[in-house]
């Protein structure tokens, strides 16, 4: 695993060492001892699958506050997917800041998204699917959210979205 820090600290793009032979390839998809080695302690204790239908199908921009809050590792596997992380920490240098990457089943990079962050995505062909790892169990109700093209965070979408959850389409502005 190959590890890129963003520009919001303490979140990493990640591309697979992928060992190639005849067959194909073996790779290392998550690995708890080399998170450590970047400094990460993340004990993943839930996997998450989402299946996005159509193109432009967007979910998010979800976040829970403490203690509710959520690390995961996202990746796409099967289409594609521009992903949007938002840092909420309050005492980042970055706060407020948002990062776009694409992830796709054939650059098969993941996004670790630490504590502290919102999450949204946007597909980018029919049929993405996406699967997480999170590293706590899911608690029904503590969902928060920022609405996609909240202009305070002022976010650059590829496209508007063509399906987005009536929750997702009107989560509060911030003021
Ligand atoms: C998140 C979650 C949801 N659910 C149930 C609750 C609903 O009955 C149904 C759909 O939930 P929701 O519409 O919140 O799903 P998404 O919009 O895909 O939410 C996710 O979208 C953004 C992009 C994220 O980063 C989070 O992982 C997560 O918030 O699954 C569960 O049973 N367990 C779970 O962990």
């Amino acid at each position: 695993m190959r590890f890129h820090e963003t520009d919001l600290k303490g979140s990493y793009l990640i591309e697979l060492d992928e060992i190639n032979d005849e067959r194909g390839f073996f790779a290392r998809s998550f690995c708890t001892h080399e998170f450590l080695i970047q400094g990460i302690t993340f004990n993943p204790v839930q996997a998450n699958l989402s299946l996005n239908k159509r193109k432009h199908t967007l979910r998010g921009i979800h976040y829970q506050d403490p203690p509710h809050e959520e690390a995961k590792l996202v990746r796409c596997i099967r289409g594609s997917i521009f992903d949007v992380i938002i840092d909420l920490r309050e005492d980042s240098p970055t706060s407020g800041q948002w990062v776009g990457v694409e992830l796709t089943d054939k650059n098969r990079k993941s996004i670790y998204i630490p504590k502290g962050f919102a999450h949204g995505f946007l597909t980018l062909e029919p049929d993405s699917e996406v699967s997480y790892l999170m590293s706590d169990h899911h608690v029904p109700g503590k969902g928060l959210g920022i609405r996609w093209n909240d202009p305070f965070y002022n976010i650059q979408w590829p496209a508007e979205p063509a399906v987005i959850s009536d929750k997702d389409r009107n989560w509060p502005l911030v003021s």
